[in-house]
């Protein structure tokens, strides 16, 4: 049987969302490890006044390519720009690109997608679920067709405890949804919204329920595949690990603990911290590309892409007294850190406010006092207010736990031949978290903040100068306390002295049995 990039050689794959997280990671990955692939036909829009086209040159000469561009330098002439709005009529493809890919595409990979979890429900039912529908008609056009890839994601089912790798019933048929929301106003749209996502906790997951139902939909029709990963986060191994480009799920976190902003999250320390390495999530894209074109199973196959039950990583250990993010953080400092990092989890409300005061909302109040009288703009209570807005809608997934099934991704690999399992790694069971999380922190501060590693001494000199700072502002507390409520009472006063006299004479206590014992 030909291996995976045997399979590719020849083959030209469309790809929407190219430009995303994931979508890059997929375009290196074919390039780089199945160098005979034909082309790579990439929808994409002009964006941010730039054209399509300079758009993906820009991206190919980001630091996800070195590695390919080293192996082949004309890497770059495989990806073919196509101008595509996935939200227009038609995907808004000019006829003649319509053409082009209908007589010659073999492979679709879908992973274009709104993934914010405010996203007023009519776009992303137009992203999501309509352009989905859309492509599926094209897809159906085309002569040679051979697989489709659809990237849903593990939290589509949401609303159940224990999630299976089929297809469930929707919330609602998509196609009577699109109906009634075609003639309401935004604001009968925000209104309704909460009645219709129902148990889901955002329009996101509720419309990657949708788009799952609508491509079964076109199951008999087409060979399909849906990949459902979890929490994707930075690269494990390829093409380096730590590799991350994007705030979104758990690198914003990260960086906002980094900074010393985040002090205090709200999360179940026993509960599942579902990550998914982005290059494992692409190689089981591919793999499972290869297999629903080779194979051609009756029905679409479900990979769920998740971690938790073959190697289960708690979010209790990543904030275990903030062991892996936090000591990462102070060995490798990021620039112009607010405070010294120092975050922790817990699962309890009130405990999580308390804290939410003390550590985030004071500072950020005393902060913004100095650059008032300093004569600056003050902003610090800003960062923490959209600090505290995405916290909300992340600890919905920080707070709870799911199951998933993942039989179709142990069955995959069972398929593949030791040599494609080397290339196209999906064995989650060799991944070790402590190492991953720390490449995943210093990923962060390479590649999402673009900071130099030569300029850790200067980002750890200021570590030690804010903890200067904590300690004289302390001190200083001390003695106002002392002042203003110890030093004016006698009572306070005979507490204190009572509690000093006591602290003295344990030391003294142990002092006295640690000698007679030595
Ligand atoms: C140390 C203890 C840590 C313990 C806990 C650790 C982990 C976290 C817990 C939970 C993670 C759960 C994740 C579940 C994922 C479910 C899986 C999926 O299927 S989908 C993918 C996930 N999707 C997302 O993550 C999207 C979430 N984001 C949003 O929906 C929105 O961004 C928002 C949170 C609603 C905020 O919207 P807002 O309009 O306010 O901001 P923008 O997004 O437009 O951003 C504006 C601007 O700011 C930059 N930005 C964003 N976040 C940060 C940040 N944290 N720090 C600094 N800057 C940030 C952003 O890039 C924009 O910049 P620019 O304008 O230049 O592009
Ligand atoms: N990241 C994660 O943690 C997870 C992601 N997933 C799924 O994986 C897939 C990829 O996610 P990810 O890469 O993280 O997402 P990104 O937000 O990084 O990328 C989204 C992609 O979709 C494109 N896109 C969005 N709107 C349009 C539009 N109107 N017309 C054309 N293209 C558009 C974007 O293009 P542009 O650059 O022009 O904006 C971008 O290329 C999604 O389907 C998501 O649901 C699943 C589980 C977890």
């Amino acid at each position: 049987m030909a291996s995976i990039a045997d399979y590719y050689a020849g083959k030209s794959v469309l790809i929407t969302g190219a430009t995303g997280f994931m979508g890059k990671v997929l375009v290196e990955k074919l390039l780089r490890c199945c160098p005979g692939v034909s082309a790579l036909y990439v929808l994409v829009r002009p964006k941010a006044g730039q054209s399509m086209q300079q758009r993906v040159s820009d991206m190919m000469k980001c630091k996800l390519f070195d590695r390919v561009r080293e192996e082949d330098p004309d890497f770059h002439k495989k990806v073919v720009p196509i101008s595509s709005e996935l939200t227009q009529p038609g995907l808004a493809i000019s006829p003649q690109d319509e053409s082009k890919l209908v007589a010659c595409v073999n492979i679709v990979f879908h992973c274009a997608a709104t993934i914010r979890f405010d996203e007023p429900l009519k776009h992303a039912l137009q992203l999501n679920v309509i352009a989905t529908q859309q492509l599926l008609s094209l897809a159906k056009q085309m002569h040679n067709l051979e697989a489709f890839v659809h990237i849903s994601t593990a939290y589509a089912n949401c609303n159940r405890r224990h999630i299976d790798e089929v297809i469930y019933p929707p919330p609602v048929e998509p196609k009577k949804l699109i109906d009634s929301l075609e003639w309401m106003d935004d604001g009968m749209v925000r209104d309704i919204t909460p009645r219709l996502i129902g148990e889901r906790p955002n329009t996101y997951t509720y419309t990657k329920a949708l788009a799952e139902c609508v491509v079964q939909q076109e199951s008999d029709k087409l060979n399909i595949a849906i990949i459902r990963p979890s929490i994707v986060g930075a690269s494990w191994q390829e093409p380096f690990p730590g590799w991350i480009d994007n705030f979104n799920g758990p690198s914003g976190v990260f960086i906002a603990a980094g900074k010393g902003i985040l002090r205090t999250m709200r999360a179940n320390n026993d509960a599942v911290a579902d990550l998914i390495p982005v290059d494992v999530v692409i190689n089981l894209t591919l793999a499972a590309g290869w297999y629903t074109a080779v194979h051609r199973p009756k029905t679409a196959l479900v990979y769920n892409c998740t971690t938790g039950g073959i190697n289960p990583f708690h979010w209790g250990e990543i904030g275990e007294c903030g062991y892996h993010v936090m000591s990462t953080f102070k060995r490798n400092p990021l620039e112009q850190a607010f405070r010294r990092p120092n975050a922790n989890i817990t699962s309890n409300y009130l405990i999580n406010q308390y804290w939410i005061l003390v550590s985030h909302k004071f500072p950020a109040l005393l902060y913004d006092l100095y650059l008032r009288l300093s004569g600056q703009k003050p902003h610090m209570m800003r960062i923490f207010n959209r600090l505290h807005k995405a916290i909300s809608l992340l600890e919905y997934f920080s707070s709870q736990d799911w199951e998933w099934n993942s039989d179709n991704m142990s069955m995959l690999m069972g398929h593949l031949s030791p040599e494609d399992r080397k290339t196209f790694n999906f064995d989650v069971r060799q991944l070790n978290w402590p190492e991953y999380i720390e490449n995943y922190c210093i990923g962060t501060k390479k590649y999402v903040l673009n900071e130099d590693m030569s300029d850790i001494p200067a980002a750890r000199q200021h570590l030690r100068k804010l903890r200067n700072i904590r300690y004289t502002f302390n001190t200083l507390l001390l003695v106002f306390i002392w002042r203003v409520f110890i030093a004016r009472s006698q009572m306070a006063r005979n507490i204190w002295y009572f509690v000093v006299s006591l602290c003295f004479k344990f030391l003294s206590y142990f002092r006295a049995s640690s000698t007679l014992t030595n």
